[in-house]
C-alpha cells in the first residue's frame, strides 16, 4: 500500500466496531475514527475526509447506513456494507447505494481485507472512465443522468443526431424534452443556424398557420406587413415542434404537406418557397391514442414518427435524482452567491421518496426555492408541495379538519409504501415519524393496519 488509506468506521456494536478497527491498522490502514450514528459520521467525515467507509446498516438514531450511503455517493466516497441484515427488500436498497461490497456479519478477519482490496483496485480502474463521461455529460451539453433507461435515450440521441432523420421525443411534462431537441441540433450538421421552436400549444389556432407559414401583407385583417413563418425561418436549420400533439386538424393537414412537399406557401401568397428543414417534433400525450381516438391523423403520425426516444420520468430513473439536485445546487448557489454546497441526509430522503409529477422541471424549481430558503450552508428540507400526495380526485372541496387531513395524509403515505408501516420504505420512515407514534395514530384515526 503506497499511502495509508483513511478508512471511517460506522458501526453501533463498539466491540464489532473496535474489532474491525483492530484489523484494519493491523493490516497497515489508518481509521478516521468510529461512530455510531449517520450524524455522527457525518461530522467525522467533514471533519477527517476519510477513503472509504466501512458501513452497518441499523445504527443509533432514525437515519440507516443506506441514508448515509446516499450521502456518500454524492460526495463520491467510496464505501462497503458490513451487517448481518440480508432481508431481500434490504437487499434491494442497498443495491441501489450501489456499494463496492457486502460483508455478512460475521466475518473472518481475512473475509474483511480480500473484499477490501477488490474494492480499491475495483476503485481505482472504474473511477477513470466514470469520472471522464460524467464530465462529457456534464460540460459538453449540460445534460445529467447515468440511469440505465436515461442511458439508453442518450444513447439514440447519439446514433440520430448527425442524420438528416425526424425525430419524435416523447415524454411526460419536464422530463428534458426540449433540451434534447437542443442536443440532437448541436450535434447535427445544421448547427451553425439556431433551432427554431414552435410551440404548437400556446397558439390560438387562428395564429398557428401564420406563425407556421408566415403570411403576405393584406392577407386577413390585421396583417399588416408580410411576416416569415418559422418554417421559412428554420431553412438549412432545424424546427422544434414542441407539443405537436396539441396541432388541430386542419393544421395538420398542411403541416403533412409540409413534410412530403419541403416546400411552403405563405398564407395569401401564391408562391411556394422551397424549405430544407429538420423536424423534431415532442409531445407529452399519447400519440398513438390520439391516432385511435380521431384527434390525430395517422399519416402524420407516420411522418414524425421515424425516429421516436422516449424520455423516462424521474420516477424511474431515481438513481439520476441526487445527481441532478447537485447539479442544480451548484447551479443556483452560483447564480445567487450562497455558499451552500450539501444537503442534508433528511433532504436527500425527501427527494429520494417523491414521486416527482412534474419530472427534472418540478426538481429544478424546488431546489432553486431551497437555494433561495437556506440559512446556513446545507440544504436542510426540501419544500415538496403537501397536496400533490393527495390524489387529484381527493383534492379538498370543503376545508377538512385537521384529523381528516393527518388521516388522508397517512393514508397516502401507506398507498406509497404499499401498507408497509415501519422499517425501510415503510410510512413512519416517509413521514419522519417514530413507528410507535404512527400506530398510535392511525389507531386514534381508525387506520387499519394492513391497509393498501
Ligand atoms: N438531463 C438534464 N440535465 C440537466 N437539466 C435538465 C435535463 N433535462 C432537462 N433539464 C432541465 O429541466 C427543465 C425542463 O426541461 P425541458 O423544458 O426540456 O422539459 P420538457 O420535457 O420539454 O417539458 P414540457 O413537456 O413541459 O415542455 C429545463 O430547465 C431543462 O434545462
Amino acid at each position: 500500500m503506497k499511502k495509508k488509506e483513511k478508512i471511517l468506521i460506522v458501526e453501533d456494536e463498539f466491540i464489532v466496531a473496535n474489532d474491525l478497527r483492530l484489523i484494519l491498522q493491523k493490516a497497515g490502514y489508518e481509521t478516521s475514527g468510529i461512530a455510531s450514528s449517520v450524524e455522527q459520521a457525518q461530522k467525522l467525515i467533514d471533519q477527517k475526509k476519510p477513503d472509504w467507509v466501512l458501513l452497518d446498516i441499523i445504527l443509533k438514531g432514525q437515519l440507516t447506513g443506506i441514508d448515509l450511503a446516499r450521502d456518500l455517493k454524492q460526495k463520491n466516497i467510496p464505501f462497503l456494507y458490513i451487517s448481518a441484515n440480508t432481508n431481500q427488500s434490504i437487499l434491494e436498497k442497498v443495491k441501489e447505494t450501489k456499494p463496492y461490497g457486502f460483508l455478512v456479519k460475521p466475518f473472518r478477519e481475512r473475509d474483511l481485507l480480500v473484499m477490501l482490496e477488490i474494492a480499491r483496485y475495483r476503485y481505482t480502474i472504474e473511477i477513470e472512465p466514470t469520472a471522464s463521461s460524467l464530465s462529457e455529460n456534464l460540460s459538453i451539453e449540460g445534460i445529467i443522468g447515468t440511469s440505465p433507461s436515461f442511458m439508453n435515450s442518450l444513447e439514440k440521441v447519439r446514433i440520430v443526431a448527425p442524420t438528416d432523420t425526424s425525430v419524435l421525443i416523447l415524454g411526460e411534462s419536464g422530463t428534458g424534452k426540449e433540451r434534447i431537441a437542443q442536443v440532437v441540433h448541436q450535434r447535427s450538421a445544421r448547427s451553425s443556424k439556431p433551432m427554431i421552436t414552435i410551440n404548437c400549444g400556446a397558439l390560438p389556432i387562428s395564429l398557428i398557420e401564420s406563425e407556421l407559414f408566415g403570411h403576405e401583407k393584406g392577407s386577413f385583417t390585421g396583417a399588416v406587413n408580410r411576416r416569415i413563418g418559422k418554417f421559412e425561418l428554420a431553412n438549412q436549420s432545424t424546427i422544434f415542434l414542441d407539443e405537436v400533439g396539441e396541432l388541430p386538424p386542419e393544421v395538420q393537414v398542411k403541416l403533412l404537406r409540409v413534410l412530403q412537399e419541403k416546400e411552403i406557401e405563405r398564407i395569401g401568397g401564391d408562391a411556394t418557397i422551397k424549405v430544407d428543414v429538420r423536424i423534431i417534433a415532442a409531445t407529452n400525450r399519447n400519440l398513438e391514442k390520439e391516432v385511435a381516438e380521431g384527434r390525430f391523423r395517422l399519416d402524420l403520425y407516420y411522418r414524425l414518427n421515424v425516429f421516436p426516444i422516449t424520455l423516462p420520468p424521474l420516477r424511474e430513473r431515481r438513481e439520476d435524482i441526487p445527481l441532478l439536485a447537485e447539479y442544480f445546487l451548484e447551479k443556483f448557489s452560483a447564480k445567487t452567491g450562497k455558499r451552500i454546497d450539501t444537503i442534508s441526509p433528511q433532504a436527500v430522503n425527501q427527494l429520494n421518496n417523491y414521486s416527482w409529477p412534474g419530472n427534472i422541471r418540478e426538481l429544478e424549481h424546488l431546489m432553486e426555492r431551497s437555494v433561495l430558503l437556506a440559512t446556513g450552508s446545507q440544504i436542510e428540507e426540501i419544500p415538496l408541495p403537501a397536496v400533490s400526495f393527495l390524489p387529484s380526485q381527493e383534492q379538498p372541496t370543503h376545508i377538512k379538519t385537521m384529523d381528516e387531513m393527518e388521516r388522508d395524509h397517512i393514508l397516502n403515505a401507506l398507498k406509497i409504501c404499499g401498507g408497509k408501516v415501519f422499517g425501510l420504505g415503510g410510512a413512519a420512515e416517509i413521514l419522519n415519524l417514530p413507528p410507535a407514534t404512527l400506530y398510535s395514530k392511525m389507531k386514534k384515526l381508525g387506520i387499519k393496519q394492513g391497509y393498501k
